[in-house]
């Protein structure tokens, strides 16, 4: 595995076709497919197709060099439409290499078989976030004056966003601190509790300064509406205070959301290995949506994915299908062509719910328990299994 951005290489130039919405036959070359589409599908790329979807790709394959991909381009590009189809009929039926094979024949993973679409989770299936996250939920902890919680904890509790990972922090921390109905009601928040120096967090656009005063917070009050698992569940969290944290925890975590993450083995060789195989990649992550583009960046892995859906890009986040129907209707592929790749018992429900086929990986973060329980398609040990 590699943690640094992949040595420069000749890119693979692929051959696609893609179908009007009137019928028509659109031959194309590009390094990457998935932009391309997505291109093409803005207005932004042939003006040939503008006006003209939706359009539905039909067929891609990795071919080589930029010359050799331009040759078979002219070759499809000088043929009647009737021969085009009867081309890419013989191509699929032989199997044509296409993206299910690699350029020198071999096969992908059974689990790729007829799939058009990977969508993968982020935190404990790419990365491993946890060392960040836990300095970020112990600097917010620790501006409340509350005690810490250490990796181990924070482990247990990321998977639904950044929100509920507060929410548990908070209520682990109060039930350490306090027994539960004695905290000091006199307690103010709106004092000296909150680090002085929050503030400059420009680095990350979208995240904004931590509150530094919460009219009425204060450690136990009224209850917050939550129905997430919980450590401890009978302690409960005053909403006030919980958005303090929240705040406090996003503001930490701006200022270095990758210093310590690391991807996982395996990674960049079964991401680079799909895109070079043309597969159209999605990232569908919990995480608020503004910390994505730094980390892949970070990673060198800004390239890979033609969609990227944060826990707040959209009403509904995982486990609630939304954001994986979203990524098959971009792509315009159907939901049972589609593979969702995930660590947690939220990847496995919402890709079942959104009828797509689902990849477990066992390394990640599932509150504690195996995500083989969750009962996936498959489970890989690595990406690089994938290829
Ligand atoms: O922020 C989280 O809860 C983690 O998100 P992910 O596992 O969906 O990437
Ligand atoms: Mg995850």
């Amino acid at each position: 595995m590699s943690e640094s951005p992949p040595a420069t290489k000749a890119p693979v130039w692929h051959l696609y076709l893609l179908e009007t919405a009137g019928g028509a036959l659109y031959t194309g070359i590009t390094t990457e497919v998935a932009r391309r589409l997505a291109e093409h599908r803005a207005g932004r790329g042939a003006k040939a197709l503008r006006g003209r979807g939706p359009l539905r790709l039909l067929h891609h394959e990795p071919v080589g060099s930029r010359g050799e991909a331009l040759r078979l381009e002219a070759e499809i590009k000088r043929l009647s439409a009737a021969r085009k189809w009867a081309w890419l009929a013989a191509r699929q039926q032989a199997g044509a290499d296409g993206y299910q094979e690699g350029r020198q024949g071999e096969r992908m993973h059974p689990i790729l078989d007829g799939i058009e679409l990977v969508a993968f989770d982020l935190d404990g299936t790419l990365i491993d976030s946890v060392p960040d996250l836990a300095l970020a939920v112990d600097a917010a902890l620790a501006d409340l004056d509350l005690p810490t919680a250490g990796e181990a904890k924070v482990r247990d509790w990321v998977g639904n966003g950044s929100l509920t990972l507060m929410e548990r922090a908070l209520r682990y921390a109060l039930a350490s601190s306090t027994p539960a109905g004695e905290a000091d009601p006199s307690t103010d928040l709106r004092g000296g509790a909150v680090n002085p120096s929050l503030g400059a967090t420009d680095a990350i656009p979208g995240i904004g300064p931590p509150l530094r005063s919460v009219p009425g917070a204060s450690p136990v009050a009224s209850p917050v509406a939550s129905s997430e698992a919980s450590p401890d569940s009978a302690v409960e969290i005053d909403s006030d205070l919980l958005t303090l944290a929240h705040a406090a925890f996003l503001a930490h975590y701006a200022r270095a959301p990758a210093a310590r993450t690391r991807l996982y083995p395996g990674v960049s060789e079964g991401l680079d290995a799909l895109r070079a195989r043309g597969m159209p990649l999605a990232l569908i992550t919990n995480k608020p949506s503004a910390f994505i583009a730094p980390i892949l960046e970070r990673f060198g892995l800004q390239g890979h994915f033609g969609l990227c859906l944060g826990g707040d890009s959209l009403p509904e986040k995982k486990p609630h299908p939304a954001p994986l129907l979203h990524a098959a209707a971009h792509f315009d592929v159907a939901p049972a062509a589609c593979l969702m790749v995930g660590d947690s018992r939220h990847d496995i429900a919402a890709g079942k719910m959104a009828g797509f086929r689902t990849l477990a990986v066992p390394y990640g973060y599932n509150h504690g328990e195996p995500v083989r329980d969750s009962g996936p398609d498959g489970v890989v040990e690595s990406l690089a299994e994938l290829v």
